[in-house]
């Protein structure tokens, strides 16, 4: 993910790393359930879950900062990379 060679932005959030004329595109070289044998075997469900949950949350909700807060995107190094702690207000729609 931090591959200059590979990605425009590496330290910048920015969804256009996965779009391609506006559309999802489906990056080679990105595999976050690894693959071969040993690949995830819950990637099926880890996906669904993770488009129901998103979904169902952005359709409530409108999420922003508390004002006068900014983020950091510098990682939280542990046994995976973490983001920082932060707040965010969830303001139904
Ligand atoms: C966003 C969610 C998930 C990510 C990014 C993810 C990622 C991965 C990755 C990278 C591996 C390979 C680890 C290795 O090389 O040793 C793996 C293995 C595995 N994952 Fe997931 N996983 C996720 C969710 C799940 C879920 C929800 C389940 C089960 C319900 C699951 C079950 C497994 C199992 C059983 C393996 C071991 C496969 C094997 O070694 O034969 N994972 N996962």
């Amino acid at each position: 993910m931090f591959d200059k060679n590979e990605w425009e932005t590496p330290h910048t959030f920015n969804p256009g790393h996965f779009l391609k004329d506006g559309q999802f595109h489906k990056k080679e070289l990105f595999i976050p359930f690894s693959m071969g044998k040993r690949a995830c075997l819950g990637e099926v469900m880890a996906r669904s879950e993770l488009f129901l949950f998103f979904t169902a949350l952005l359709q409530k909700f409108t999420f922003q900062r508390p004002p006068g807060t900014t983020y950091s995107l510098k990682p939280k190094m542990g046994l995976t990379m973490a983001p920082e702690p932060y707040k965010i207000c969830a303001v139904p729609r």
